[in-house]
């Protein structure tokens, strides 16, 4: 009998690999960090090569200090970075080209020039993304149109693309198939959410052959075995899904109006709303959250927060006022507010629901009697601001009320910003007692496939770690945001002037 599903979770700072046991905990976890190459400014890259030997190791090595053998597990479950590209020949399986990773700018005039051109709105339309470097499309018209005889290559039938996904099952399989789940798939600009597949008029706009593009299947089905390219035994690959997609799974956001968030380096907001792909009216994305076998997708409205935790390390690395993040939640703690003092943490612009890049870093409201407490104090609060702007657009849109927000990521294991939190929003913050949601929601994925679980089984799992139910009144939070709506407006636009 099987005992465990392994998660692959392939990440932009790192590869990782978690074991969970038949009751839903982590069994074991190995780790190990990506290299990232910067060869311009704006350009991010990865080596794909790294990408799949390092996501190898790890498997390898929590299989190890686990003690549990290849055949012990029922299923492997993968997710990954989101929209990250991968070009390579499939005569050699050798890469053209590095990855080029989702955080990379260098596609924004190519964006900028479709966009002149008029093909926002209907880009829009039929992906639910936006016309922005930071999905995948732009990017692979890139490697075309750069890399030496890429294109005839590509035109001949050589080349294929790949999420990060495809990439790992292509390496996993030895090349035996190309192809990718529903929620990398709609992240690349190639794909119409209604027809749920590739749209060739899209193709035709990005000049990108359809032959370079994997086959798209369910988030949870029975895609391939691992052969000894990964394990020695032959272990169903059962779940894939993008990460945020599969934490949003993995937190057990399973109805309409359920959301998540993840405090990371920046935050990633995904509201379910059920079978109904809902268009944005406030620059969020629609996106697929999954699709399970032959069940209909369901959808999710996504919104991005460019910087929070990243503000903690700016705390610490820039002002030097603390020695490491988890230090920021004592020192905020020594003032009961921040008494008038407003941090925007705009350092790159701002993303959802504002998208500003113009806008910059803004601390208002500073007196004589202004201390380093009060600024750690403003920057939970500049975190929860922008959440709360983020969940505001999410449920206009939806027409839903959210009735709690679950929360993972680094961030979240910090009490203060999580009862800031559930302050301004005035709905209860959860956070699970398992926060690795990620490699949770792809083992879920790939364990309900083989029937590892069952539907209720894996409901049952869920544990509470903390319940912050709101402490300061429905007034007192309009007044607070009302003041954050002021201080916003002074960082708007600020590099442009
Ligand atoms: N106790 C804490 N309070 C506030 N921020 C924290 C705390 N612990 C970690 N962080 C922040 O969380 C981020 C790391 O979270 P993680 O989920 O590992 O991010 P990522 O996946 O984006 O690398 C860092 O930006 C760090 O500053
Ligand atoms: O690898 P992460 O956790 O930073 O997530 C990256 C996202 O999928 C990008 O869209």
């Amino acid at each position: 009998m099987p005992t465990h599903v392994l998660a692959l979770d392939q990440g932009t700072t790192s590869s990782r690999a978690i074991l969970f046991d038949r009751a839903g905990r982590i069994a074991g976890t190995a780790q190990k960090e990506i290299e990232q190459h910067f060869p311009r400014p704006g350009w991010v890259e990865h080596d794909p090569t790294e990408l799949w030997s390092s996501q190898a190791g790890v498997a390898a090595e929590v299989l190890t200090r686990a003690g549990v053998a290849p055949s012990d597990l029922a299923a492997v479950g993968i997710t990954n970075q989101r929209e990250t590209v991968v070009v390579w020949d499939r005569r050699t399986g050798q890469p053209v080209h590095r990855a080029i990773v989702w955080q990379d700018r260098r596609t924004a005039p190519l964006c900028d020039a479709l966009r002149e051109a008029g093909h926002e709105a209907t880009v829009r339309e039929k992906t639910g993304l936006v016309l922005d470097s930071y999905f995948s499309g732009t990017k692979v018209r890139w490697i075309l149109d750069h890399v030496d005889g890429a294109r005839e290559a590509a035109e001949a039938g050589h080349l294929a693309f790949g999420t990060v996904d495809s990439w790992l099952v292509w390496n996993l399989t030895g090349g035996a198939e190309h192809l990718t789940d529903v929620t990398n798939a709609c992240r690349t600009l190639f794909f119409n959410l209604h027809t749920g597949d590739w749209d060739d008029d899209l193709l035709a706009l990005l000049d990108v052959p359809r032959s370079m593009l994997p086959e798209v299947r369910s988030s949870s089905e029975v895609y391939a075995r691992t052969s000894g390219a990964l394990l020695s035994a032959e272990v169903p690959v059962a779940g894939i899904a993008g990460d945020q997609q599969a934490a949003t799974f993995g937190q057990r956001c399973t109805a309409p109006g359920l959301a998540k968030n993840t405090y990371g380096t920046g935050c990633f907001l995904l509201m379910n709303t059920g079978g109904e792909a809902v268009a944005s009216a406030n620059n969020l994305l629609t996106t697929v959250a999954w699709r399970r076998g032959d069940r209909p997708a369901q959808y999710a409205l996504e919104g991005s927060v460019f910087v929070a935790g990243a503000a903690v390390q700016w705390l610490r690395d820039g002002l030097g006022i603390i020695r490491s993040a988890s230090e920021v939640e004592a020192l905020a703690r020594r003032v009961e507010h921040a008494d008038g003092v407003v941090l925007v943490p705009a350092f790159t612009g701002l993303g959802a629901p504002h998208w500003d890049a113009d806008a910059r870093g803004t601390l208002l409201g500073l007196t004589r009697g202004t201390t380093a407490a009060h600024v750690a104090r403003a920057t939970l609060d500049g975190i929860a601001f922008q959440v709360a702007d983020v969940l505001d657009a999410m449920e206009a849109d939806a027409g839903l009320a959210v009735s709690e927000l679950r929360v993972d990521g680094g961030a979240a294991s910090n009490d203060l910003l999580m009862q800031i939190q559930a302050d301004l929003l005035q709905v209860p913050v959860v956070r699970p007692a398992v926060t690795e949601t990620t490699a949770l929601g792809a083992a879920l994925l790939a364990g309900l496939a083989v029937g590892f679980w069952t539907e209720d089984e894996v409901d049952a799992q869920w544990q509470l770690d903390r319940r912050f139910e709101p402490a300061i009144s429905p007034d007192e939070a309009a007044d607070r945001r009302a003041g954050w709506g002021r201080a916003l407006d002074r960082a708007r636009g600020w590099a442009a002037a």
